[in-house]
């Protein structure tokens, strides 16, 4: 009897050292594994478990998952370790509610239980030797979170004595476990914390919609093991979602149901849509539960056939203003990281639209502006004609009110006078402008081509034709189709052409389709037209239909006001060219450019200033070399409608331009002019000459 009084205090003294010594140890713990250690030395030296599991209780009370497994344990040769220690378990399951009601542990014999119908880590157990159990929840500070689960393979192992210390180390053992999740959940929180840091950086970076999708797919395939199911954007009416952002490869295999999903107009108050924009907080949505309840149907069979059980979804807000809707596929995610995403992608997506609409708006101002300019340089300018006197007045005047119509235009009027120019300047002021002018001239092209060339041809249409052939007209579909020196063109061909104008259709040669052009015609020559109808050389119904709107530019020699400034066009043109610094032309020079008939009109004087300007070694041209003219051209030094002043009027205001207004002292221009400069200022107001005239 003492004996055993003697055995018991030993074995009591056994037992209270190893407590004391686990109560030693369990102080220091700092994470699961440390405790997982602590448990199995420390605490087998009490009892004589042969397994150990802790499970913990998630947030939100549902379910209670692992929290330490033995890595040694034998249950870990089976097949379904990895599912039973992953699978959350329901609370109400007859085990884990039985143990949580109870203050003391409580004990299991696993042979009275129905195995197949256990839950998955009860069956594991079994068929790792386990026979009885001992559950304890944890006493904990509100709840009991975490639980201890003893396994034994003999039965009797959980005697009086194994409860008794099971009871002793409770409260220490749920102190260390609830300190490893607090530390768990602050490391989680920290690492949330750097995670959506990091995504803000990234984010902050975004610029555009492809950028953005890179960041979110990144952010949520890293982090939370999700991908963006769609985005939606409310658009300005308020009311309707507009799909904006989707990851198309989560739908491969439902392609068909998201089309029809994507396609239709959803609003705000569909019944998902109204709830996600309603919540404060990211929604999960249970589909079995939808399903139960009816809701959104069509939906609902998209999901299942995604094979999923949850949807995930949250409000794209900034403020208290609402974006739209995000919905991601998963069955399992983080809640809090999520909202912190949300929020920031909310942000990005806003920007992106804001940055979208001021793009869009700013594409409008410039195609304005180009359009005012182009207005401003075509119709009122024409910046790059120069000439300012009545004769070219009329003509501006005749291009603005032609230009905005499709009607055919002739221009007429001798080599050089700048038909082309004015052409092009009618079809840039004309609502054709963003199309090309296509020039074709009648006179360069032999007459038996000129059909193909303007009318194209098929593959082998005739000799020589091996591909088939746009013609100009197709090309100027849309736009304005320039024939210049029409005046040359072969009878065939004019009547042709006449069908064209009248059908506005045309066949390809060698082809059997009519094709439908819209084409405007500027048509123009040098010739005079009526005298070739009158010598049958080109057709009267042509003419006709040409001429509906002429205009007659003036020859150059009719407009000698206009040689001047002309001359500075093209001088400042070459200098730009040729890098020359030339300023200009002596008086001397200048007189006889007024005083020479211009055959060549424009084109002549603008070859003798490129000719001028390259062979000068002077900033002023003080010689010039007009070609000698036959009898015929020659032409009265100054025509005889100007009066002496007025030529002299001319003169003062050129010499005064190149000599930027200075009148006297040294490279003044009264002494280049050779007269005093009281000379010059009182003929400065005799002719009425203002800074105007040579600034
Ligand atoms: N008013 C003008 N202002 C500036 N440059 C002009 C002017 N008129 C003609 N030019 C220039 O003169 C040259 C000849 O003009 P353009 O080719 O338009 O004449 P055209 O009447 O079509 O000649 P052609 O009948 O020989 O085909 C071009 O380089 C053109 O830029």
């Amino acid at each position: 009897m003492r004996m055993l009084r003697n055995e018991e205090l030993a074995e009591k003294e056994r037992i209270n050292d190893a407590l004391l010594e686990l109560s030693n140890r369990m102080v220091k713990v700092r994470d699961r594994k440390d405790l997982l250690h602590v448990i199995n030395s420390g605490l087998r030296k009490a009892i004589n478990f042969t397994a150990c599991v802790m499970t913990i209780l998630d947030e939100v009370h549902q379910t209670y998952n692992a929290f330490l497994t033995d890595p040694e344990s034998k249950s870990r040769d089976y097949a379904a370790y990895n599912e039973a220690i992953s699978t959350p378990y329901p609370v109400g399951d007859g085990i884990y509610d039985v143990a949580a009601r109870s203050e003391e542990p409580v004990l299991f014999d696993m042979r009275n239980f129905d195995v197949e119908n256990a839950p998955v880590w009860f069956k594991l157990h079994y068929a790792a030797g386990a026979r009885e159990m001992l559950i304890k929840a944890l006493p904990g500070e509100d709840v009991r979170r975490h639980s201890l689960i003893l396994f034994s393979d003999e039965t009797g192992t959980f005697d009086d004595c194994a409860v008794h210390i099971i009871e002793r180390i409770a409260s220490q053992l749920s102190t260390a476990a609830s300190n490893i999740t607090a530390n768990e959940e602050i490391l989680n929180r920290e690492s949330e914390k750097s995670f959506l840091l990091d995504f803000s950086q990234n984010i902050a970076a975004v610029r555009t919609k492809p950028d953005l999708e890179a960041a979110i797919s990144d952010a949520l395939e890293h982090l939370l093991s999700t991908r963006l199911a769609m985005i939606r954007v409310i658009e300005d009416d308020g009311v309707t979602l507009t799909p904006y952002l989707w990851d198309i490869s989560l739908f491969a295999g439902v392609m068909d149901m998201f089309d029809q999903l994507a396609n239709r107009r959803a609003t705000v108050d569909e019944y998902f849509f109204a709830q996600v924009l309603a919540s404060k907080e990211p929604i999960v949505i249970d589909i079995a539960e939808e399903e139960r309840k009816g809701n959104s149907p069509n939906y609902i069979a998209f999901w299942k056939r995604l094979g999923l059980k949850n949807v995930y979804a949250a409000a794209l807000r900034v403020g208290q203003e609402n974006l739209g809707t995000m919905f991601f596929l998963s069955d399992n995610l983080n809640l809090n990281l999520l909202k912190g995403l949300c929020a920031q992608i909310s942000i990005a997506i806003s920007n992106i639209r804001a940055n979208e609409k001021i793009l869009a708006y700013k594409q409008l101002l410039e195609i304005e502006n180009d359009q005012l300019k182009e207005q401003i340089r075509t119709i009122y300018n024409f910046s790059e004609i120069v000439g300012s006197g009545p004769e070219m007045q009329e003509v501006y005047h005749l291009m603005s009110l032609v230009a905005d119509s499709a009607s055919t235009v002739l221009l007429l009027g001798e080599t050089g006078t700048g038909k082309e120019l004015i052409a092009r300047a009618i079809h840039s002021a004309s609502p054709r402008r963003d199309k090309l002018m296509i020039k074709v001239n009648c006179a360069a092209l032999p007459a038996s081509l000129i059909e193909s060339e303007l009318f194209g041809h098929e593959k082998g249409a005739f000799t020589g034709a091996v591909e088939r052939r746009i013609g100009k007209f197709e090309l100027a579909d849309q736009s304005t189709l320039f024939l210049d020196e029409i005046g040359e063109m072969p009878l065939e061909a004019q009547v042709k052409l006449l069908r064209v104008l009248q059908e506005k259709e045309l066949e390809r040669i060698g082809g059997k389709t009519t094709i439908k052009v819209d084409v405007r015609i500027i048509a123009a020559t040098n010739r005079n037209l009526e005298e070739e109808v009158r010598a049958g050389r080109f057709r009267s119904d042509l003419y006709y239909r040409l001429n509906v709107f002429p205009i007659v530019l003036p020859p150059l020699r009719n407009r000698r006001d206009d040689i001047v400034p002309l001359t500075h066009f093209f001088v400042d043109r070459y200098n730009k060219t040729s890098g020359r610094k030339v300023t200009g032309f002596s008086p001397r020079v200048i007189q006889e450019l007024q005083a020479y008939p211009w055959p060549g009109n424009v084109r002549e004087l603008e070859h003798l200033v490129e000719r001028s300007v390259l062979l000068s070694e002077d900033a002023i041209i003080r010689e010039i070399h007009l070609p000698k003219l036959r009898p015929e051209e020659k032409m009265p030094v100054a025509p005889l409608s100007r009066t002496l002043s007025e030529v002299e009027r001319t003169y003062i205001i050129e010499v005064l331009r190149q000599f930027q207004g200075k009148i006297s002292g040294m490279d003044g221009a009264a002494e280049f002019l050779d007269i005093p400069a009281t000379t010059l200022h009182s003929k400065i107001k005799k002719l009425k000459i203002s800074k105007a005239d040579y600034f």
